[in-house]
């Protein structure tokens, strides 16, 4: 009889990019998470299924091994850093970039390397503070769930600490980056004792993405 598996990801970007990676370990889902309210989604293999969760959730479910494996972007595991896991898989997707931004004008007289304190707005207090620990600098920090881009437009912050892809968000309300952070994308996560229990099922369904992503990236 073949392990039953739970596979936890988030809708909309991350679903969409997991797709093909999840088709080439012969993984289809049954229901369409944008059309339908289910939690749960059945798959065209009986033994797995996928939950449906915020992106900032998934890793709990796969600690706590409501999941056994789960997507979660690296912004998320950074920022839950003491959240126990394996993480066996860069999937290379939901490629971004964590940066500092801040209104183009005030970058126009501003320097970086002369800043010894700043009011950031971020939905990521812990790799801000780090990222700025690091280089001496202190920081205030308001914490914010999204948005981030409309904090220095209306006086919360001078300067925030987000994602950055196309930098569309970036150039339509006035900003610009001014530090680079790390660069992102979405990993595999497993829960410890799955990977154990699980061995086999785990070990070639991560053999199937590895594959995917190795030699025919999207
Ligand atoms: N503009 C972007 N381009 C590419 N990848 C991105 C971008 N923004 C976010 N991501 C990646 O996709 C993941 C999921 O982002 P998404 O916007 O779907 O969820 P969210 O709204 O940030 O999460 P939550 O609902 O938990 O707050 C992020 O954790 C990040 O790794
Ligand atoms: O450089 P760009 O291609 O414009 O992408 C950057 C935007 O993407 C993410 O937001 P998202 O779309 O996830 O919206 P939300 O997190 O505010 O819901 C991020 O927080 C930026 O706002």
């Amino acid at each position: 009889m073949k392990d039953p598996i739970t596979i936890a990801l988030s809708k909309g970007r991350i679903f969409k990019e997991a797709l093909p990676l999840l088709a080439a370990a012969d993984i289809h889902p049954l229901d369409d998470p944008e059309q339908s309210r289910k939690l749960i989604l059945d798959t065209n293999r009986p033994e797995v299924r996928l939950v449906i969760i915020r992106a900032t959730d998934v890793p709990t479910y796969v600690e706590y091994g409501a999941a056994d494996l789960g997507i979660a972007g690296r912004d998320v595991l950074l920022e839950q850093h003491t959240v126990d896991l394996y993480e066996p898989l860069d999937l290379g997707i939901g490629r971004c970039r964590m940066v500092v931004a801040e209104p183009a004008g005030l970058a126009a007289q501003d320097d970086p390397a002369v800043w010894e304190r700043v009011r950031i707005a971020t939905k990521y207090p812990h790799i801000t503070r780090t990222h700025f620990a690091r280089k001496g600098i202190q920081t205030e920090i308001i914490k914010l769930y999204g948005s981030m881009e409309l904090a220095p437009l209306v006086g919360l912050s001078d300067r925030i600490v987000d994602l950055v892809s196309t930098g569309v968000t970036l150039r339509e309300n006035g900003l610009v980056e001014v530090e680079h952070i790390t660069d992102i994308s979405s990993r595999l996560v497993v829960n410890k004792a799955a990977m154990k229990l699980k061995h086999r099922s785990i070990h070639a369904l991560i053999q199937h993405l590895e594959k995917k992503v190795r030699y025919d990236p999207a």
